[in-house]
């Protein structure tokens, strides 16, 4: 039986995820139904992408029986408000990342999830693409030696885009773009949690972070070193470090579709798109859509991939780094759990 799937919001990520969806087996995803803060957008989105139910609002979708997972696609400081809303719908629940604006409200969300006993994944999307699986698999088999450097770069111009640059709307470098370079250091250093983290950086005028350069230090003197940027294009690569090899991640580091092994170089690339696509390589979604079908199907809550720990780790990490810059670990919105049907203010 097919997966079947809830979009919540009609926005880019959304557009791109749908279209990721339809790059794998229709027997396996389905698209049910598709929501939005108005009945407008969600039937144009629902008309563009041959989705056959269309709501106005969050609150039907949590309530649509035939939906088996909600993918959030909505900016930063509604994840946490959506993720409450669909969990405690019994819902499970795929939420774009940063799972949410702080680890207050990640714990929260997990909280939730726990509680409802439902599935819930941060979509850190990258680790999922093929690249990601074999890296993983070289450095399991310790083909580095003993690594003991990592570094990573994502930086972009983002000042055309209010989501980035605004504080109300969830701006920052590091929640936005950052967290890209963070996992992967997390990844590679298998989730554990960093003894020294030494942050500095530039803020906007808006009060959100634009440069963040972070070192960070974990057991048995392994180090790792990002930097992430909204206002300069950066190489954009990674590179771990050991003592008997490197592996590079050529631009673009969050959706890898080539590894340099000890000077090999091998590709992996994406499938086409049945439409255009907002961002880089996004039917590399598709990846951890099949994750979460698996997952729903050996009744597990949560993928080892990013596991809920994971998912921790990154928000505090994230909250340290952005209080050593000044970005300030931002609210999100005032969220009471049991909040009106429709409620949802329309903008912030
Ligand atoms: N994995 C990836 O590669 C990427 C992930 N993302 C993540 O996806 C999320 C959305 O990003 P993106 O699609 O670019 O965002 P958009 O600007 O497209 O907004 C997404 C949706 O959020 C809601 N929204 C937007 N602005 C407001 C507002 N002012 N007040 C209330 N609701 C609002 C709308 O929902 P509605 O349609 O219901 O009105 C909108 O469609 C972010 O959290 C981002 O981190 C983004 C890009 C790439
Ligand atoms: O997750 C992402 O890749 C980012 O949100 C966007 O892609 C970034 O804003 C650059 O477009």
């Amino acid at each position: 039986m097919a997966t079947r799937w809830g979009i919540c919001s009609a926005g880019k990520i959304s557009h791109d995820f749908t279209v990721a969806l339809k790059t794998l087996p229709p027997e396996d995803h389905q698209v049910v139904a598709v929501a939005a803060r108005t009945l407008e957008d969600a039937q144009g989105f629902a008309k563009k992408h041959s989705i056959s139910r269309a709501y106005g609002s969050y609150d039907e979708l949590a309530r649509d029986p035939d939906i088996d997972v909600v993918y959030v696609g909505v900016i930063h400081p509604y994840h946490l408000i959506t993720c409450l809303l669909f969990t405690n719908a019994k819902k499970n629940v795929l939420c774009e990342k940063p799972l949410a604006m702080n680890t207050k409200e990640v714990k929260e969300i997990l909280a939730s999830a726990k509680r409802n006993d439902v599935f819930l994944m941060e979509a850190v999307w990258t680790r999922f693409f093929p690249a990601s699986v074999e890296i993983r698999r070289l450095l399991a088999q310790g083909e580095l030696g003993e690594v003991k450097m990592v570094r990573s770069e994502f930086g972009v111009p983002l000042m055309h885009v209010p989501r980035s640059t605004q504080k109300e709307l969830g701006g920052g470098a590091m929640l936005d773009i950052g967290i890209y370079c963070l996992q992967f250091i997390c990844m590679v250093y298998n989730g554990e949690k960093p003894e020294c983290i030494q942050a500095t950086g530039t803020c906007l005028e808006t009060g959100v972070d634009e440069t963040v350069v972070v070192t960070l230090k974990f057991s048995k003197n392994r180090m790792a070193v990002f930097t992430c940027s909204s206002c300069v294009q950066l190489p954009n690569d990674a590179i771990i470090s050991g003592t008997e090899g490197t592996i590079r991640i050529p631009a673009h580091m969050w959706c890898p579709t080539s590894l340099v092994v000890n000077g090999k170089e091998t590709q992996y690339p994406m499938p086409e798109p049945y439409l255009p696509l907002n961002f880089l390589n996004s039917t590399g979604m598709r990846y951890e859509a099949e994750e979460v079908r698996q997952c729903l199907l050996k009744g597990l809550k949560e993928s080892a991939v990013i596991s809920h720990a994971d998912s921790l780790l990154l928000a505090e990490v994230e909250d340290e780094i952005r209080r050593q810059v000044g970005g300030g670990v931002q609210p999100g919105l005032p969220v009471n759990v049991e909040h009106e049907a429709g409620s949802f203010p329309l903008d912030i």
